[in-house]
């Protein structure tokens, strides 16, 4: 299979100072398998990049949580992906659905971040999932093959792309997709790009599942085969979030 293990951590709109310092102090004195094994990205508030960026160990990297659709200027509130590259900001997570739902992110909209984020040189966590109506009408797959189908109209460049499977059902609540769940929607995406993209795109495509994950179900979820790491939101900021990195096979 030879996809590396991803683990992305999501800290959303959270933390102090104090408590960066902590959880940057936390990773660098965590014993976890080697880079050759797993990636670590965590994905701090924008104001926290810098601090994040010079006090994390070099082996884990940083993302960005959002940019802006093009090139900077009279928008303001804005972050532009022109900003992360003068940061050496390398990853930025696109599409959470706390974006799309709060905010009204549409598919297009989406999609074209990914493509301007990706044609800046950024490498994007592309977010999809449905929502708890969605899946209770029998519409996952349609949901989450229509995001993906408007990202992947617009992606150049598939080798920095992570595509996350994140039910809005699971996330924040508690309610983890069960193995099955995830496999089989991470299978169906897979089985998307083959015929969509291409054999090669959707072999080496990290799918990653998002949606309580923590240290105790990380493990039965990462064996999955077509489970290919995580996005975590609130385990991320605890010390648990070390064990989650350490599921990786
Ligand atoms: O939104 C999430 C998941 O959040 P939780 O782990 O808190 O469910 N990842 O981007």
């Amino acid at each position: 299979m030879g996809r590396k293990f991803f683990v992305g951590g999501n800290w959303k709109c959270n933390g102090t100072t104090e408590e960066v310092k902590k959880i940057v102090s936390t990773l660098n004195e965590a014993e976890v398998p080697s880079g050759d094994v797993v990636e670590v990205v965590v994905s701090p508030p924008f104001v926290f990049l810098p601090l994040v960026k010079s006090t994390l160990r070099p082996d884990f990297h940083v993302s960005a949580q959002n940019c802006w659709v093009k090139k900077g200027g009279a928008y303001t509130g804005e972050i532009s992906a022109e900003m992360l590259v003068n940061l050496s900001i390398p990853w930025v997570i696109l599409g959470h659905s706390e974006r799309r739902l709060i905010l009204s992110e549409a598919n297009e909209f989406v999609a074209d971040k990914v493509a301007y984020a990706l044609a800046q040189g950024l490498k994007v966590i592309a977010c999809v999932g449905e929502t708890l109506e969605q899946r209770e009408s029998g519409s996952t797959m349609e949901v989450v093959a229509a995001q993906t189908k408007a990202i992947a109209e617009k992606v150049s460049k598939w080798s920095d792309v992570v595509l996350a499977y994140e039910p809005v059902w699971a996330i924040g609540t508690g309610k983890v997709a069960t193995p099955a769940q995830a496999q089989e929607v991470h299978f169906e995406l897979r089985k998307w790009l083959k015929e969509n993209v291409s054999a090669e795109v959707a072999e080496t495509t990290r799918i990653i599942y998002g949606g309580s994950v923590n240290g105790a179900n990380c493990k039965i979820l990462a064996t999955q085969p077509d489970v290919d790491g995580f996005l975590v939101g609130g385990a991320s900021l605890k010390a648990e979030f070390v064990d989650i990195i350490k599921s990786a096979t």
